[in-house]
């Protein structure tokens, strides 16, 4: 039986909260399509426990989509992207412990988190792999990301083995231990847009080369070793990442840059045995949900 229009505006009233995990990505290459959906990346990442919270409050019939971040108000397009497409408006108050632009797919979360909540809050009764597919269009046509959507969605160490939302995409991953320490160093932002909007072809051709070498033996150590390789190849580094990442392996640890921030992060006390003072964080194998309502 559908739901009456009372009934569904009674449920409209209360904020959603959904939680996405941090994503950062080791190496990717890129796989446009005229299609948002079927465009996207292949390549490997870590879901983390520090991640992108939403709380989604419907507008009233006069107000548009606004966003806050960290409470400040903030131009997200991916999010506003999300929204559009359901239909809806509604506050996006979007808060996270990681920094933006930074390689931590923060932009990816909000969008992916909003449509989460929007389903829930409005009723929308879509599926996972529609809002999946919704807030991964939204990136990919914002220029924010082309896989972190996908791979936030699925949590752990997802391999994106084929572009594009489902069920177009195709995600494997690595089995990981749940509280696997990751260390992070994050000395700047850096336009993902500017990065995707320029010639990705050589980062691409390292990206793939990268991919096919991690399917030769999957695992987290070996993720870790084919992103240094392939920050190498593509020439991402910057002087201060280089030397970090140097130094962790100089030190016997693993580690390697976050795409695309000027970031480093490594495998359990990487950092901090090569001199740094890191973030902490660790792996978080679920993918992004709904935590609750918040009734206040
Ligand atoms: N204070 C801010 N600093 C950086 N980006 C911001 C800020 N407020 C909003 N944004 C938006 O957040 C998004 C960051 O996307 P991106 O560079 O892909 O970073 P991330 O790696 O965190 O996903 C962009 O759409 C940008 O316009
Ligand atoms: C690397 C990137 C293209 C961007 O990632 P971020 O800067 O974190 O939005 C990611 O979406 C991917 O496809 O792997």
């Amino acid at each position: 039986m559908s739901t009456s229009d009372g009934e569904r505006s009674e449920r409209t009233a209360t904020p959603t909260r959904a939680f996405v995990p941090g994503h950062i990505t080791g190496f990717f290459s890129v796989h446009p399509h005229d299609d948002p959906r079927k465009a996207g990346s292949r390549g490997t990442g870590l879901a983390l426990a520090d991640g992108v919270m939403v709380t989604l409050t419907p507008a009233n019939e006069t107000a548009a989509t606004t966003i806050t971040l960290g409470g400040e108000p903030a131009e997200m397009d991916a999010v506003t992207r999300t929204l559009d497409t359901l239909g809806v408006d509604a506050h996006v108050a979007v808060e996270t412990p990681l920094p933006v632009s930074a390689g931590f797919g923060v932009s990816g979360g909000a969008a992916l988190g909003a449509a989460l909540a929007a389903n829930a809050c409005f009723d929308l009764e879509r599926t996972e792999n529609e809002l999946v597919g919704v807030a991964h269009a939204a990136e990919v046509t914002a220029g924010t990301g082309l896989g972190d959507v996908v791979a936030q969605a699925r949590g752990g160490v997802p391999i994106r083995m084929e572009p594009g939302a489902p069920p177009h995409g195709a995600l494997d991953g690595i089995p990981v231990r749940a509280d696997r320490r990751v260390e992070f160093v994050s000395f700047d932002g850096r336009s993902t847009e500017a990065i995707l909007g320029g010639d990705t072809d050589g980062l691409s051709a390292a990206g793939e080369r990268a991919l096919a070498t991690l399917r030769e033996g999957p695992t987290l150590q070996r993720m870790v070793s084919c992103s240094a390789a392939f920050a190498r190849e593509a020439e991402l580094l910057t002087e201060r990442v280089e030397t970090a990442i140097g130094a962790v392996e100089a030190a016997g640890g693993a580690a390697s840059m976050a795409m695309l921030g000027e970031t480093v992060f490594a495998l359990d006390t990487g950092l901090t045995d090569a001199g740094y003072e890191p973030a902490t964080c660790t792996i978080h194998p679920p993918g992004a949900g709904i935590v609750g309502i918040d009734s206040r």
